[in-house]
């Protein structure tokens, strides 16, 4: 049962449309989830499937002419969704911190490293100057710096990418929050770099109480870091469950590909079953029926629900559509 003092975040049927052609098309489509108090929440899917959708809708970091957001995002009694851009500037950094995949894109090329982690505790603390130097200090030990000292009179083209994304990570965690949002963290940094960067994270979260959405299309990654996992596919989520779960009894046909497309060691590529298809456009995306349904063509019709639901088929293992029931892979006949 959930513990309502634990959840830090509670979105409940977020739709977020984006305006094409004058009409608005929902990426993503229903979302519901909580995030707790010193949980790792991994979103999963592939590309196209909404994940950076929702992290812009949380922070509300999206054209407001073009993108059209419904539903309720609740952190303690506000409800971000109708948050002005004043309230934004408040949550942001300060109760929530986000980390992008490209470390270059989130640093100012022509700042050093140290003074842009300590405009962000100018703009939500009330530390003098000296202060605000001693506590970049501290973070960029934190994070696992070397020299400190020394950093923080860098400039980011001076530091390699993964010290380029400690940097951002401090910046994210400088003012404490209690939300973290990364996206795709690791995505452009050497595989041996990833796995330094996750450990951080999973420290920072341990050291400070907070709750982590981990966005990824890699399930390495979610393995390696959640403890709690959605599976997007098609602006849905089609599964969730605790980690463990997922990866030993993934039930939607689309977990269980996204996993069987994964080698696990040199001897099983002859297993492996690649998902045919692609994630539809936004404009393509079927609205009705089970998404994934066109890309599991064998499965029969009348397997899938007219309308599919989330069902908890057993507790805390929510699966969308009945058609697992069923599904087996194309060439298990
Ligand atoms: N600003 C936008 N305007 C119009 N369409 C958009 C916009 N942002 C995203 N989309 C579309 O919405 C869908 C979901 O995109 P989103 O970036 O949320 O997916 P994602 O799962 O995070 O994928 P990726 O990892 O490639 O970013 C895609 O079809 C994408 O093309």
């Amino acid at each position: 049962m959930d513990n309502q003092q634990n959840v830090l975040l509670d979105v409940e049927k977020l739709h977020t449309g984006y305006r094409l052609q004058g009409e608005f098309y929902d990426a993503a489509d229903g979302i519901s989830f909580t995030l707790k108090r010193n949980e790792v929440l991994a979103i999963v899917g592939e590309s196209g499937c909404g994940k950076s959708t929702i992290a812009s809708s949380i922070v509300g970091l999206y054209d407001r002419k073009n993108t059209r957001v419904e539903g309720e995002i609740r952190y303690k009694n506000l409800n971000l969704v109708n948050l002005s851009e004043d309230l934004f500037n408040q949550v942001r950094g300060n109760n929530i911190g986000m980390i992008f995949q490209d470390p270059m894109a989130s640093l100012n090329p022509l700042m050093k490293v140290g003074d842009q982690v300590a405009e962000a505790l100018l703009y939500h603390t009330d530390m003098n100057k000296q202060q605000r130097r001693d506590r970049v200090i501290e973070l960029f030990n934190q994070v696992g710096m070397p020299k400190p000292e020394a950093m923080y009179d860098m400039y980011p083209h001076e530091l390699s990418g993964g010290l380029r994304q400690r940097v951002v990570i401090a910046m994210a965690v400088a003012c404490k929050p209690e939300i973290i949002i990364a996206d795709e963290p690791t995505t452009a940094l050497d595989v041996t770099i990833q796995a330094q960067i996750l450990d951080l994270l999973k420290k920072i979260q341990k050291e400070s109480d907070s709750g982590i959405i981990l966005i990824t299309h890699d399930l390495g990654v979610v393995a390696e870091t959640a403890d709690e996992v959605a599976v997007m596919y098609a602006g849905q989520i089609v599964e969730k469950a605790d980690v463990k779960t997922l990866f030993t009894h993934p039930l939607h046909p689309y977990t269980r590909s996204l996993l069987n497309s994964i080698p696990q060691s040199d001897d099983d590529k002859d297993e492996l079953h690649v998902i045919q298809g692609t994630v539809p456009s936004l404009k393509n995306m079927p609205r009705t029926g089970d998404r994934f349904a066109a890309r599991i063509p064998w499965i029969p019709a009348e397997a899938h629900e007219a309308d599919p639901q989330l069902h908890e088929v057993e507790p805390n293992h929510f699966v969308r559509c009945t058609c697992w029931k069923t599904f087996h892979f194309q060439d298990e006949g």
